[in-house]
């Protein structure tokens, strides 16, 4: 994990989306270490608020998977938030069909998961179970829960999940694409972080309602040759039809050619949100 995550002092928590099990808790053990305790919370949104209100020192969060692309309410709450993110790191994720251990074959009622899970087995569960009801929920750990304590119930989720839940995995590895991986961001609220030299830097635009107005926004990019990594957009929620863009970028605030594109982007777009620059992880 990064400077900026060791950093943090020791015997401080890391919230993430629980209960004990998630791949988020997975990407959350990575960033803690040693020094930092885990806290499991109830959804994404709770990530935020803890450590906005300071029971958290870190927050890890889903932002992106290679196959079923944005996490919608992660996007959500990081417009809404003050915090910063100063790391982000890779999981591969690999999914399993889990039952519980006296499950009969040929019993399973219902498969529950978080919903990014179901999408991302999507082709795979047409092929195997078309005619069983998917459910989503919370989590892929609380899906987990769910076939622990019900036989007629399967749960899509990781290995962590199986063996924190006792479930036997029936389908190892079942995810339609096989280099299935999630990108996830790491929170704070000061989100100070020095350049390393490959950094990432998040900002968030409200583009102008213009002719024009993405071509103004790439402009700079392109002027001092600043590399975009990602450009996603949602609903602005300030209006119907108007849209907001979260941009990733090569380059750390604090780097000549990244400030020039900040100030020149400043002028053509209505609001601008600088999300934080962090160490390029590998992916
Ligand atoms: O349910 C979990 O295990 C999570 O950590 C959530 C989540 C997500 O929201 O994307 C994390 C990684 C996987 O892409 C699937 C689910």
């Amino acid at each position: 994990m990064s400077d900026s995550v060791s950093e943090a002092a020791a015997n401080l928590a890391v919230a993430f989306l629980g209960p004990t099990g998630t791949f988020s808790h997975e990407a959350a053990s990575r960033c803690a270490g040693e020094t930092m305790s885990l806290q499991p919370v109830a959804s994404i949104d709770d990530v935020f608020l803890a450590v906005e209100a300071g029971n958290a020192e870190l927050g890890v969060v889903p932002v992106e998977n290679s196959t079923e692309g944005a996490v919608n309410t992660t996007q959500d709450c990081l417009v809404e938030t003050s915090l910063r993110t100063i790391a982000e790191l890779y999981l591969p994720i690999q999914h399993n069909f889990l039952v519980n251990p006296v499950a009969e074959p040929g019993q399973i009622r219902r498969i529950v998961s978080h919903k990014q899970s179901l999408g991302q087995c999507r082709l795979w569960l047409r092929e195997h179970f078309p005619a069983i009801e998917c459910q989503d929920v919370a989590s892929n750990a609380e899906a987990a829960r769910m076939a622990a304590s019900d036989p007629d119930t399967a749960a899509i989720a990781g290995e962590l999940a199986a063996s924190t839940y006792q479930l036997k995995i029936l389908h190892a590895g079942i995810q339609d694409r096989k280099n299935n991986t999630t990108r996830f961001l790491v929170l704070s609220r000061d989100g100070k972080t020095s350049s390393t030299g490959c950094d990432k830097t998040s900002i968030l635009v409200y583009a102008e309602n213009k002719p024009g107005a993405l071509f103004r926004i790439l402009a700079p990019f392109d002027k001092y040759q600043v590399s975009l990594t990602r450009i996603e957009t949602r609903p602005a929620r300030d209006g119907v039809w108007s849209y907001v863009f979260f941009i990733d970028f090569e380059g750390h605030m604090d780097d000549p050619a990244v400030r020039q594109v900040f100030s020149e982007l400043t002028q053509c777009t209505v609001k601008i949100k600088n999300l934080g620059s962090y160490p390029r992880a590998i992916g």
